[in-house]
């Protein structure tokens, strides 16, 4: 390859999205459509949350993004790769590159905060040393700065299970970090928490993808949540994105696109309506 093709190529993959969903389509096997020609770009880091009723779709979404649910067809670019065309082998491969936080945290209950933090390179060590919870020495220089980072310096031997609700979700967070994702995909993470905590992780989430810039999407059922916190809104009605836009956008008459006519009553604003 000549010296001008490589300067080419290099010019086209800085240009990819970071993330491009095209024509996605989900039909599960009772024929439910739960997705319906979804097309969306990610283009720079930015926090976008997926709003909609219960059953619009967006639970669907979020894990056909690193194939939870297989999609029916469609294509995912992660940074210029299909996600659904990988076989078993490369889609291990790819998951590795998609860090996912979720709603009860899927932390180990009876193993201490830092293995659950270095549990997120277990994909990396071999199989020998991931049983032995061995790792190199980067790896746990790692898990302590993110544990600084998500405020739990000091807590790295504490039993995930004597942690609050915030703490394992911040763990959840670093775990998922650790991998160094180039997406991080967040299902409901706030749903079991009280509000304080919930705009605390979320305002946390905001300052981890500007500072590594990582895009993160988030599938969350808090309007209110999502405007002071997400860069972008996409809302989803019956499987398919009626709104896509940033959250000063979100009027009235959006809303009721998405959630449809009736009472939608989105919670009051709580007066943390930027992101510090
Ligand atoms: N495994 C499944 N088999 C069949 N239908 C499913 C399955 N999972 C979800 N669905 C259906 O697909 C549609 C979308 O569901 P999904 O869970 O993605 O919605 P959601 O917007 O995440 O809802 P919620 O906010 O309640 O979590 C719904 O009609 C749901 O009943």
């Amino acid at each position: 390859m000549s010296t001008q093709e490589q300067v080419q190529k290099l010019a086209m993959k800085a240009q990819r999205p970071l993330l491009e969903v095209q024509n996605l389509v989900k039909v599960y096997k009772t024929g439910k459509r739960a997705l319906q020609e979804v097309n969306f770009i990610i283009d720079r880091p930015q926090v976008v949350a997926i709003i909609g009723s219960s059953g619009a779709g967006k639970s669907t979404f979020i894990r056909c993004i690193n194939r939870l649910v297989e999609p029916t067809s469609g294509r995912i670019l992660l940074n210029g790769e299909d996600i659904v065309s990988l076989d078993r082998k490369g889609l291990r491969a790819a998951r590795r590159r998609v860090g996912m936080i979720f709603q009860e945290y899927n932390l180990v209950e009876r193993l201490t905060v830092m293995q659950n933090v270095l549990s997120g390179r277990l994909g990396y060590v071999g199989l020998l040393n991931s049983i032995r919870y061995k790792f190199p020495p980067e790896d746990i220089r790692a898990a302590f700065e993110l544990l600084d980072r998500v405020g739990l310096e000091g807590y790295e031997n504490r039993r995930a299970d004597a942690l609050s609700g915030g703490q394992r979700q911040r763990v959840g967070i670093a775990r998922a970090l650790m991998q160094r994702p180039e997406l991080l995909l967040l299902d409901e993470p706030t749903a079991s928490l009280d509000p304080k905590t919930s705009r605390q992780i979320m305002r946390l989430v905001g300052e981890l993808v500007n500072e590594r810039k990582t895009p993160a999407i988030i599938n969350i059922h808090d309007v209110a949540l999502a405007k002071a916190h997400a860069d972008r809104i996409i809302g989803f009605n019956d499987g398919r994105i009626v709104f896509d836009d940033v959250p000063a956008n979100l009027t009235d008459e959006a809303l009721a696109r998405i959630y449809g006519d009736e009472d939608w009553n989105p919670p009051a604003d709580d007066g943390e309506a930027t992101r510090s």
